[in-house]
Parts: C-alpha cells; sequence; structure tokens
C-alpha cells in the first residue's frame, strides 16, 4: 500500500467519498478509539457468500436476507484511513486515474455539504403499528405454543424527520462517545443508502493473532447501576439459553469440539443490559482456518435476530413483519484488516434518508412473552439511535 504522511479530517474524506459517487465506511472497534475508514473505488461491490480468509482488505455491509434488491456490498479498502496512524493508504492495485479524481475531491472545496448515499429505488415501506405488532407477537406465542418453533425474534421500524441540522460526522462523533463498548459505525452505498449504528453483538470475529470470537447474546432489561446484581427472569435466561445451544450445535455440526464459554454474564449496552456467552477458538490450535467463513455461513441469522428452529421462524418473520428488514439485523464490520476480521450484526442503527431517517428494533419472542413488554423493549431499544437524533433537536 502506497501511503501519504498527510492529515486528513474524517469529514473531508466522508464528503470526498459522497461527491464521486464513491462507497465508504467508518468503524470503530468496542473499547478503541482508533476510527478506520475505508473508501472503494471499484465499480461493482457486490459480492455472493463472503470468503474470509481469502478476502482483501474491506469493509462488508450485509443484508438480513438476500431478496427484494438488498445484497452483500463489499467496499474494498482501496484507499484506507486510520486516525491512529493518520495516514492515507492506497491499496497497489488501485485504478490511477480514479486515485487522481478523489485525490482532487479531497482538495476540492467544492465537495462540501455534498450529503450521503440514499436508495436508488425507495421502498414503500409499511411501519408497525402498536396493536399490528402486539397482534403478531401474539400469534408468535399461539405457534410457539403449538410447538411449530421456540423463539422468534420480531421486528418493526419507525420513520421519522431528521432533524433540519444534523450531521453524519456531528451523529458518529457522539455516537462514539456515547457507546464506548459498542462497534459503531457509518456505511454509505452508491444506490443502496447510508446506515449509522452502534452494535452490542459480534457475530464473528478473527483477531490477528487468529483467535475466533462469537457470542451469544439476548435477553434484555433497562441499565442497571450495578449490572453485576442484574436479576434475570427465567425468561430471558431461556431465551440467551437457546441462542447458546444453536452456537454449540453449529460446532458440532463442525466436528469443533477444542473452545472456550464464557458466562453468561451481564454486558451494558448503551441504556439497556443483555446476557453475554462468549465463545473463542484458537484456529491454529484447532487447525481450521476457515472456521469464520463457515461459522458466518451458519450463524446468519442468529436466533438473536431471527428465531429457533431458524427455518419456521424465518418464515414466521417473512409472513409477520409485514415490513422488509433491508440491512437491520444483517452484518457488517472490517475484513482482513491490518486488525483482522470482525463482523458484528447490525443492530440498534438507523437508516438515513433524504429528509427521514428510520429507526429499526427487534425483540426475542418466547411462549411466556408478554406483548406489551415486548413493544416496550423495542422502543428502549430505538433509544439508542433516538438519543443520538436528540443532540440535533
Ligand atoms: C433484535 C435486537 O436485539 C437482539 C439482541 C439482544 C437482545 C435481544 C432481545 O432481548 O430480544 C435481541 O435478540 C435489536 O436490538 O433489534
Amino acid at each position: 500500500m502506497g501511503a501519504e504522511p498527510q492529515e486528513f479530517s474524517l469529514e473531508r474524506i466522508f464528503q470526498a467519498a459522497i461527491a464521486q459517487n464513491r462507497a465508504v465506511a467508518f468503524w470503530r472497534l468496542p473499547h478503541t478509539k482508533e476510527v478506520n475508514i475505508c473508501v472503494s473505488l471499484q465499480e461493482n461491490l457486490l459480492i455472493h457468500q463472503p470468503k474470509l480468509e481469502e478476502s482483501p482488505f474491506g469493509f462488508l455491509f450485509s443484508p438480513f436476507q438476500e431478496s427484494g434488491g438488498y445484497r452483500n456490498n463489499f467496499i474494498k479498502a482501496d484507499i484506507h484511513y486510520s486516525t491512529e496512524t493518520g495516514a492515507l493508504t492506497f491499496s497497489p492495485d488501485v485504478p490511477a486515474a480514479a486515485l487522481e479524481d478523489f485525490k482532487e475531491a479531497l482538495a476540492s472545496s467544492s465537495t462540501l455539504n455534498v450529503g450521503w448515499h440514499t436508495p436508488s429505488t425507495v421502498i414503500e415501506q409499511k411501519h408497525q403499528t402498536e396493536e399490528g405488532f402486539v397482534a403478531a407477537v401474539e400469534k408468535a406465542k399461539e405457534a410457539i405454543g403449538n410447538g411449530e418453533m421456540e423463539k422468534v425474534v420480531l421486528s418493526r421500524n419507525i420513520q421519522r424527520a431528521l432533524p433540519v441540522s444534523f450531521s453524519p460526522f456531528g451523529a458518529f462523533a457522539t455516537v462514539q462517545q456515547e457507546y464506548p463498548r459498542a462497534f459503531v459505525s457509518l456505511v454509505s452505498v452508491p444506490e443502496v443508502g447510508t446506515w449509522m449504528g452502534a452494535s452490542p453483538e459480534i457475530l464473528v470475529s478473527i483477531n490477528p493473532e487468529q483467535i475466533f470470537h462469537t457470542v451469544a447474546l439476548a435477553g434484555t432489561q433497562p441499565a442497571a447501576e450495578n449490572p453485576a446484581e442484574a436479576i434475570w427472569r427465567q425468561k430471558e435466561i431461556e431465551e440467551q439459553g437457546m441462542v447458546e445451544r444453536y452456537i454449540l450445535s453449529c460446532f458440532k455440526s463442525l466436528r469443533l469440539r477444542e473452545y472456550t464459554e464464557v458466562g453468561p454474564r451481564t454486558v451494558i449496552a448503551g441504556n439497556l443490559m443483555h446476557l453475554r456467552t462468549d465463545f473463542k477458538v484458537d484456529l491454529k490450535e484447532v487447525n481450521f482456518p476457515t472456521l469464520g467463513s463457515a461459522m458466518l455461513a451458519l450463524l446468519h441469522p442468529t436466533s438473536a435476530v431471527c428465531g429457533l428452529p431458524k427455518e419456521p421462524a424465518l418464515e414466521f418473520i417473512l409472513a409477520h413483519e409485514g415490513y422488509n428488514r433491508a440491512y437491520y439485523s444483517g452484518y457488517l464490520g472490517p475484513v482482513g484488516s491490518p486488525g483482522g476480521t470482525h463482523l458484528f450484526v447490525n443492530l440498534r442503527c438507523m437508516e438515513l434518508l433524504k429528509n427521514d431517517v428510520i429507526l429499526f428494533a427487534g425483540a426475542g419472542i418466547t411462549g411466556d412473552s408478554n406483548p406489551q413488554k415486548e413493544w416496550q423493549e423495542t422502543q428502549h431499544k430505538m433509544q439508542t439511535m433516538q438519543k443520538i437524533l436528540s443532540t440535533f433537536e
């Protein structure tokens, strides 16, 4: 990679990418301060089943389901910037002309206030009312009672006007400050749109030391002063146990027996707390270098966003949610980066339209669910991004 030791503001790089009609991703890993940015100068970003181990450095942005025009987008790091090194680096195979154009845009003041990418076709989205959501939860409980499934995650979205003074960097800076434990991201892709979030859920992570990491995350309650003293109801304990069991069944199907399991323990995610169990595997020790891709294919969509068993839960979601989740509860993150591969579930997120914003949230439904409480839970989860929006009001 070629490097340029010049300092750039994050805002400038984002604006140059938008002005040049390029895809751009910003991210910050949990418990770190370094912000990374990558910009792709490729004409085609679409990829099929991601192969993590063979991938060049880039950022993956994948939907809940590859349907209705939503696809896997790979934002190759043709241009990479890290706040740690302060250097802009270029991949050696970058088309020279595209790179020159980008550098020009970076230097030009006419690229200021260019906004962000919005979807090429605005799909008419139905937003669920409280009655509609509660009725879907009742139906889910009925299906669970009939033995059709054990758990299903039902979600909804709301659309509201963006505050007039909204800026994606102001928002990104606030998200970083507010949620130090989360995976924080801002992704903007031509024709696809722009999403921002603070995810609490690792899907598949492989660090430079080849340690694989995934989590079973479920159960929600408002954050307490002392999380160590949190009391969990049977419903949440069982709900999280199902996610755990599913991960263990994936390991079993891959004949993987050597892993560490820690938890469940209470973790904080913004204004909420969850139960989380951590699973780690030393890929060198088990001699399974492709475990990341194998687990990604088995895990997504996890029982923390879909349900158990996966197929009937997915069918129920498609039949009863009444909207397309798009990239909500899909996954996103850096792949093949100097710091490793870190894919997170796209939760506690929002989609930025031109003048509006769409917020998303879901809740795990079991036989013991109280429909009204599940509705409230989705409201609490939407607070993660609402809080950021309210700083512009
Ligand atoms: C589906 C979401 O959260 C999942 C992750 C943690 C806890 C969850 C729950 O308690 O229902 C969900 O499974 C969401 O944030 O929209």
